[in-house]
C-alpha cells in the first residue's frame, strides 16, 4: 500500500522526515505536504492547513511538540487516517491516556524515538516478566534548564563542575515537566505498558557530547540492558539526531513495503 503523508512540524525533526519522503527516501509513502505555524525560508514540500492534509494524507505525522498531539489527535483518527506521534509523552496525559482504547478508525502509533529495545522489553513485559524498569537520561546540563525552574535551580545545573540529577520520578511526571526531553520515557512506559513498574533519573552533564539513554530492566523472564549514545542534533541539542530517521523508520513500518525488520 502506497501511504500518502503529511507531515506536522518543520524544525529539526520534521524538516528532516519531509525533505527525506520528498526525495522518496522510503519506498511506499509519498509527501503530501506539510503543516506548519510559520512558513519556513524552505519547505520541504507544499504548505497545507490542517483540513488541507486531512484530505490529501492518509498518514500525518506529529513533530510539532506534546500540545499539537492534542490538537490533532480527534481530528485525524476520526477521518480514517493514522497519526504517527514523536512526542510520545502526550500518550501519558490524563487528556488523551484513558481514550486511548476508544479512538479511531485511524490507528495511532508512537514511534520508537531517541531509543531502541521497546520490542523485546514489550515481548518480556508481556509474558508477565518484567518486574522493574528504569531509565537514566543523561543530557548537556544547560539544555534541562526548563522556565519553571527556579533561579537557583537553573544555577544549580548550569554552573555544577559535575554531573547533577535534575529530576528522578515517574514517566507521567517526566513527560509532563521535560514535554520535548523525555518523550522516550513515554515510549518505553507505553511498550511495556505500565507506568508504575518504570522509574526515570535524569541527569545533567557539563561534558556530555552526547545524550545517554541507560535502560534497564528486570524480571523472572531476564536482565535486560540498553545503554544508548546518541549525537544531539547541532540546530537542537534537546533531539537526537537520530530520532528523524526512528520516525522515518516507523513510516516505512507502515507502507507496504515495510522492512522486514522494523
Ligand atoms: N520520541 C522521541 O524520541 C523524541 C521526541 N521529540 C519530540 O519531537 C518534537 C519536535 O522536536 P524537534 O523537531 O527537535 O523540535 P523543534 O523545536 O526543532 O521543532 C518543532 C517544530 O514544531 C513546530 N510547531 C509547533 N507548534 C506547531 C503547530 N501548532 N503547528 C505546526 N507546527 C508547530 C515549530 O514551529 P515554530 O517554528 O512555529 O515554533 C517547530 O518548527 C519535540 O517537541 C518532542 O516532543 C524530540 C526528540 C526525541
Ligand atoms: O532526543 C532524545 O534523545 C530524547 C528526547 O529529546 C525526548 O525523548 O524527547
Amino acid at each position: 500500500m502506497n501511504r500518502r503523508v503529511a507531515v506536522v512540524g518543520h524544525g529539526v525533526i520534521g524538516a528532516r522526515v519531509a525533505e527525506e519522503l520528498a526525495r522518496g527516501g522510503v519506498d511506499g509513502a509519498e509527501l503530501v505536504g506539510i503543516v506548519v505555524r510559520h512558513a519556513p525560508d524552505t519547505p520541504a514540500g507544499p504548505l497545507l492547513t490542517l483540513e488541507q492534509a486531512l484530505d490529501a494524507a492518509d498518514l500525518v505525522v506529529e513533530c510539532a511538540g506534546q500540545p499539537v498531539v492534542h490538537e490533532i489527535v480527534d481530528a485525524v483518527l476520526s477521518r480514517g487516517s493514522d497519526l504517527v506521534v514523536t512526542s510520545v509523552g502526550a500518550l501519558l496525559d490524563d487528556r488523551l491516556g484513558p481514550r486511548l482504547g476508544s479512538l479511531g478508525p485511524g490507528r495511532l502509533l508512537a514511534t520508537h524515538g531517541a531509543v531502541g529495545g521497546l520490542d523485546l522489553l514489550a515481548s518480556a513485559a508481556r509474558s508477565g516478566g518484567l518486574d522493574t524498569v528504569h531509565v537514566r537520561t543523561t543530557k548537556k546540563a544547560p539544555a534541562l534548564v526548563r522556565d519553571w525552574m527556579s533561579a537557583a535551580e537553573a544555577e544549580r545545573i548550569t554552573q555544577s563542575p559535575e554531573p547533577v540529577t535534575v529530576f528522578s520520578g515517574g514517566p507521567s511526571e517526566a513527560a509532563r515537566l521535560f514535554p520535548d526531553s523525555l518523550n522516550v520515557v513515554a515510549a518505553l512506559a507505553t511498550a511495556v505498558g505500565s507506568t508504575d513498574r518504570v522509574t526515570v533519573e535524569l541527569v545533567g552533564d557539563p561534558s556530555a557530547t552526547r545524550t545517554t539513554h541507560e535502560i534497564t530492566a528486570s524480571g523472572d523472564i531476564g536482565d535486560y540492558s540498553f545503554v544508548i549514545r546518541n549525537t544531539p542534533s547541532a540546530q537542537n541539542p534537546r533531539t537526537s539526531a537520530v530520532t528523524a530517521w526512528s520516525v522515518l523508520q516507523t513510516i516505512a513500518s507502515l507502507t507496504g513495503r515495510a522492512p522486514l525488520i522494523a
